[in-house]
């Protein structure tokens, strides 16, 4: 059937439609525990991050990139459901202006104050991130829940680095820093074949949702909100609420890894 296009679909963020005409797989997703199939076949991920790979923190006017060298194989993930191994290439946070919503993806309808994905590309397949996007193994990401808690001691590093980025297309160096120390210890995640859940929204991401939230402590999801979406010199606009609405699941089975 033809899409009837109606205004309604533009997120006031972006320009493009909130649902992509004809798409079947789409980002983010309300993960239902009980609905998800375990899969003794899912191996356990591998990370394997080289912390001398990162370079910059960027500030892209939708969130901040923690941008990493992926001219070489130094910081990949493998295994999992993953039938390549996966270049790191960024990672990045979606979070609330309250605690009580934030993130993208949802457990059972509930939200997380934010939400970490560290995206990685195909280089064993596709010669460059770009070409990767628009294939349907191309991208692999990591979620990782954000919680209420404890002080987190690797995000710090990171947070004290904010201020610097505070307004769109600011950039400051950041040249050593082990994004593995964000990633929970606990084994278990879910999976399913879904989107990039910003422009160009492809469908090309292998998601791997972690179970096990991570700690963080108020004064960091509010140093988080203390960011701009705006340039230096505009009427400032906090950057806040920067997730995208659910997808509908449509034909899709979400995997787990454990029992
Ligand atoms: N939020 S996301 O991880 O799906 C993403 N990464 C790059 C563009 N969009
Ligand atoms: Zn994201």
């Amino acid at each position: 059937s033809s899409e009837v296009f109606s205004w309604k679909f533009l997120h006031p963020l972006w320009q493009s439609p909130l649902t992509i005409p004809g798409g079947t797989r789409q980002s983010p997703i309300n993960i239902q525990w009980r609905d998800s199939v375990y899969d003794p076949f899912l191996k356990p991920l591998k990370i394997s991050y080289d912390p001398t790979t990162c370079l910059h923190i960027w500030n892209n006017g939708y969130s901040f990139l923690v941008e990493f060298d992926d001219s070489t194989d130094r910081s990949i993930i493998d295994g999992g459901p993953l039938e390549n191994q996966y270049r790191l290439k960024q990672f990045h946070f979606h979070w609330g202006a309250m605690n009580d919503w934030g993130s993208e993806h949802t457990v059972d309808c509930k939200f997380y104050p934010a939400e970490l994905h560290l995206v990685h590309w195909n280089a064993v397949l596709y010669p460059t991130f770009e070409e990767a996007v628009m294939e349907g193994n191309g991208l692999a990401v990591i979620g990782v829940f954000l919680k209420l808690g404890a002080c987190h001691e690797g995000l710090q590093t990171l947070v004290d680095a904010l201020p610097a980025v505070k307004h769109k297309d600011t950039v400051i160096e950041f040249d050593v820093f082990d994004p593995s120390c964000l990633i929970p210890s606990c084994p278990d995640y879910w999976t399913y074949a879904g989107s990039l859940t910003t422009p160009p929204l492809t469908e090309s991401v292998t998601w791997i949702i972690k179970k096990q939230p991570i700690e963080v402590d108020e004064n960091q999801l509010e140093a988080f909100r203390m960011l701009l979406f705006t340039s230096d010199g505009e009427e400032e606009k906090r950057m806040v609420d920067n997730f995208r609405p659910l997808q509908p699941l449509m034909n899709r089975t979400v995997r787990s890894s454990f029992q």
